[in-house]
């Protein structure tokens, strides 16, 4: 039975009592029942009337209710952004997707997934903020999830087990990143691309290699999110240092996979310095924080609740780079000229149409310089790895 009809059966049973309160002095018991009797079975036909139009609706519509309430509320968006969460149904996505929809930037949120998106869409929903939030399954649904979407977020795809390198997860994402991202190519080639999938370092350049073919390529849209190693680095550099995390900047370059993370430590605001055991303490741990959490999860996935925070974070700063604030600056994995390298991970300053400036690597000392050759040894052959996969 409909909410609609329960309310009016409610009505039904309690309107007949404020009648006999207000009336009994004045009439006799025979005159008030019949009211009584007249009032209630009104009430009652209307509620039956009400629900045969329900059910007719429904039938007309041929959906489920949840598409009605997503359809009826789309027609009431507020004004903002319209973000799709690509692999909304799994441990990242179901996080972000509730960040998101907190997110006061953002008016409507698709969630999209092969498996259970409907579920969360249900759940999220229920949510009393801003954002309209609708639900997509499957390939079938891919188009109608990215039609029209400003920002789109990719957490899609398997993640490490203990023992295994993020390359390891190459051979089933790489496939799925570029099937979404054809998609993209296709629906909504403007939207700025946030890729999460690993190995970051190869799945940046299959979706470069997808829009290139596909004629919709703008280097300046397509970031790799390495933001999770700077939020890492962020909280291991103030335990260090004894301060509050939130005031803590460290810029972490190169790539998102062991060795081509390269924090720099001689660049973290507040300026300070830090011991050579301090120095090789943080950077193996900044580099080896993915891992730490693999093992710790213990075969139950790698980092799913900081890694959504780490990309609203970015997703933020991306929707206020669009929104056109000034000086909206992230590290991100993006097209790059700063090294010899097609891709490569720093400061940019986000924009309207996405990364608008990527900033040079500013001074190293010697450790970062050495780290730096090192960084790019293996990134270049994770992005070669990339790029020959998507022109076979
Ligand atoms: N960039 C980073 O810093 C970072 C951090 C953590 C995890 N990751 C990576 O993010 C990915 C997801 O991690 P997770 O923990 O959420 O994994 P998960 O298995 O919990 O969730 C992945 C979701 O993707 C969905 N999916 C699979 N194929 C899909 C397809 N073709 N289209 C749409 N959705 C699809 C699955 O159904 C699942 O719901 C992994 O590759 C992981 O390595 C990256
Ligand atoms: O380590 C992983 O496999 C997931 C992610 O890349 C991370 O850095 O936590």
């Amino acid at each position: 039975m409909s909410i609609c009809t329960l309310r009016s059966l409610n009505l039904a049973q309690s309107l007949p009592l404020c009648t006999i309160s207000s009336h009994s002095g004045h009439r006799g018991i025979t005159e008030l029942v019949f009211i009584v009797q007249f009032l209630a079975n009104s009430v009652l036909m209307a509620a039956v009337t009400a629900e045969n139009l329900i059910i007719e609706c429904a039938k007309q519509m041929g959906e489920s209710s949840i598409l009605r309430q997503a359809n009826c509320r789309a027609k009431g968006a507020a004004p903002g952004f319209k973000v799709a969460i690509l692999g909304a149904a799994g441990g990242i996505g179901q996080p972000l997707a509730m960040l998101m929809k907190i997110n006061p930037l953002v008016s409507v949120l698709h969630l999209y997934d092969v498996v259970n998106s409907p579920g969360v869409t249900a759940d999220i929903s229920h949510m009393d903020t801003g954002a309209v939030v609708r639900g997509f399954l499957k390939q079938e649904q891919l188009a109608s999830a990215l039609t029209g979407m400003d920002l789109v977020i990719i957490p899609a795809g398997v993640p490490r087990k203990p023992g295994m390198t993020r390359d390891d997860l190459f051979n089933i994402n790489a496939g799925i990143v570029r099937t979404l991202c054809e998609g993209i190519a296709k629906c909504c080639p403007k939207a700025i691309v946030n890729l999460i999938s690993n190995p970051v370092n190869s799945t940046v350049p299959i979706a470069a290699e997808v829009f290139k073919k596909a004629g919709t390529y703008d280097p300046k849209r397509l970031l790799g999110v390495t933001m999770l190693d700077v939020v890492r680095a962020n909280t291991f550099v103030a335990e260090v240092l004894g301060l509050d995390p939130r005031e803590v900047d460290v810029p972490v370059v190169g790539g998102h996979a062991g060795v081509t993370i390269l924090p720099l430590l001689s660049q973290v605001k507040p300026p300070c310095s830090f011991t050579p055991e301090e120095t090789e303490y943080l950077t193996n741990r900044i580099q080896n924080g993915g891992t730490e959490v693999v093992e710790a999860k213990a075969g139950a996935g790698s980092a799913t609740l900081s890694m959504a925070y780490a990309a609203v974070k970015f997703a933020d700063a991306c929707l206020r780079g669009i929104r056109g604030d000034k000086d909206v600056v992230a590290c991100a994995f993006v097209d790059s000229q700063v090294t010899e390298l097609p891709f490569f991970a720093t400061k940019v300053r986000l924009g309207p149409n996405g990364a608008e400036e990527v900033y040079q690597l500013g001074p190293l000392n010697a450790y970062e310089r050495a780290g730096l050759e090192k960084a790019k040894k293996e990134l270049a052959e994770s992005i070669q790895k990339g790029i020959s996969f998507a022109r076979k």
